[in-house]
């Protein structure tokens, strides 16, 4: 059975349809990222996902569960991230926990919230002032929160915003250590690094599934070319470039310059033409990144949420 199978989905706000059709599966112990623009309607699948908003059409289970009909199941077998921090900053570490547990009447109260906060490394903090927490440490704590009645499914709204690298390395060392126990992970991000270490990705926008897989089969089905040029001047270069049929995009790098295209011959004539005409200017075979195909993505989509 799979964590989540979702079909169809559509949600719609007033007339803006803010997803549009989606259908999503995640298999039992994946951790699965969700990417799309700001606006494009990760937040309300997942809302919808864990039960706190109804589809207008669709169907779908969440941990088996109907998403229309069991929301109350669901919410309590999920583990649910919001986007916002959402704590009694003048409450310690260990009496916002304590409330946490109160809340899904988990019983006895100290015992969970002790092994909660050992799990996650917060016990030398426990009597620490939620507010006075830094980014990190509140992403800590959150994640304790949400995990600590033993859901079998997290999902995570961009629980990483803001946070510093480190911090977001072991936040995420975290979710594989706890993926390989088993839990189920969505989570939304806007990172590609964070996008690279999930099982599978799925890119939303404006509503519409655009891609799904892992990262190189994205990279790959998206079908672009990329070539690095190196040489002088290159801010004229890339000046020269934009706009000529073939190029897509084009981007400095450090010395360099990425240019990107779905058209290979027609980007390959277009860069044959600006060598010739920048003298010293070298092309060479470059590597699609992720990035590039979201790029891409985001410059094909119409944004229908303004
Ligand atoms: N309750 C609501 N009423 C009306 N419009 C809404 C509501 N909730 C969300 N929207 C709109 O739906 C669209 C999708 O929002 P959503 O928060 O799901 O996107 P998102 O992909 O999570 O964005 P971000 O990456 O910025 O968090 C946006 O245009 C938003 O303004």
């Amino acid at each position: 059975m799979n964590a989540i199978d979702v079909h169809g989905l559509v949600k719609r706000f007033g007339d803006k349809t803010v997803v549009d059709h989606v259908t999503m599966s995640v298999a039992e112990g994946e951790i699965v990222g969700f990417l799309g623009p700001n606006g494009s309607g990760k937040t309300t699948t997942i809302r919808i996902m864990c039960g706190l908003l109804t589809p207008d059409e669709g169907e779908g289970t969440v941990l088996g569960f109907n998403i229309r009909t069991d929301s109350l199941r669901i919410k309590r077998e999920v583990g649910y991230m919001t986007q916002k921090f959402s704590f009694y900053e003048d409450l310690t570490i260990g009496e916002n926990l304590e409330f946490v547990a109160r809340l899904y009447r988990l019983k006895p109260v100290e015992e969970h919230v002790a092994s909660t906060l050992e799990d996650l490394g917060l016990t030398s903090r426990r009597n620490q002032l939620a507010g006075t927490l830094s980014g990190g440490w509140k992403q800590r704590l959150a994640l304790a929160a949400c995990i600590m009645h033993k859901p079998k499914l997290l999902l995570l709204d961009e629980p990483t915003a803001g946070v510093d690298p480190k911090a977001r390395r072991e936040f995420w060392d975290e979710i594989h250590r706890l993926a390989s126990g088993g839990l189920t992970v969505l989570v939304s991000t806007h990172y590609m690094d964070e996008a690279e270490r999930c099982h599978r990705i799925s890119y939303i926008s404006y509503g519409k599934m655009l891609a799904t897989g892992t990262v190189a089969e994205v990279v790959k089905n998206a079908g672009l070319t990329t070539f690095v040029l190196q040489g002088p001047r290159l801010d004229q270069v890339a000046e020269a470039l934009q706009g000529r049929p073939g190029v897509d995009q084009v981007a400095p790098f450090g010395a360099t310059l990425h240019v990107v295209g779905s058209d290979k011959k027609k980007l390959e004539a277009a860069l044959a033409d600006v060598e010739r005409e920048h003298k010293g200017v070298k092309v060479s075979p470059g590597e699609t990144s992720l990035e590039d195909v979201f790029i891409q993505f985001m410059s094909g989509s119409k944004d229908n949420m303004a």
